[in-house]
């Protein structure tokens, strides 16, 4: 497995529980360990915080992205290798997916869904050929995940669609999809 850059989306606020800071570590440290390097959000707060620091700590590259805007609101990480701080939330997102050669969605909030669909669905419309990936542990994404089945079997969703996103509740296999 050569080289590669994950941009990972996850839980920005510091609400989210513990156990999913520790998640964010696992991710980091693996995402690392497997000598890859990180694109994110470049915030220093709660999973976003947590995910890139690991990976640094793990000796692996961090490049981050973030409007001017939120620099102070989210904590830009001053810590990251690369430090990008553009002007717009659509900036933002099209530089997180062109430094990225896979998407990986943790769990978190609606700033996390908005940026999962915008990768999904652009890969449906063949925008790009990049794994897109859902780490589902815990249930986080049940919900959502049998919402998407029954929109499927509804014939709104095509079933193509549904298997250009990986959903996977391991962390070690879902990084193995994000080489795939
Ligand atoms: C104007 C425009 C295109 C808005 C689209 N909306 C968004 N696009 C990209 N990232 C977002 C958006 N909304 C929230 N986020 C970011 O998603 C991250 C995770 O948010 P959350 O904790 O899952 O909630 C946060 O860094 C948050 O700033």
């Amino acid at each position: 497995m050569g080289e590669l850059t994950v941009t990972v989306y996850c839980g920005s606020l510091s609400t989210v529980p513990q156990s999913y800071l520790d998640l964010a570590t696992d991710v980091g440290e693996r995402i690392a360990g497997r000598g890859w390097d990180l694109a994110w959000g470049g915030g220093k707060r709660s999973m976003m915080g947590a995910v890139a620091q690991a990976v640094r700590d793990g000796g692996r590259r961090t490049t981050g992205v973030i409007p001017r805007s939120l620099v102070e609101r989210e904590w830009a990480d001053s810590d990251a290798d690369d430090l990008l701080v553009v002007e717009t939330m659509r900036d933002r997102k099209a530089l997180m997916e062109a430094h990225g050669d896979a998407f990986l969605a943790l769990p978190g909030g609606i700033g996390t869904l908005e940026e999962l669909f915008e990768v999904w669905t652009s890969r449906t419309l063949s925008m790009h050929a990049k794994p897109v990936v859902l780490l589902d542990v815990d249930g986080h994404y049940t919900g959502l995940v049998r919402w998407l089945g029954e929109l499927r079997d509804r014939g709104f969703v095509a079933p193509a669609a549904m298997g250009m996103l990986t959903i996977i509740d391991d962390v070690d296999a879902a990084l193995d999809a994000c080489a795939s």
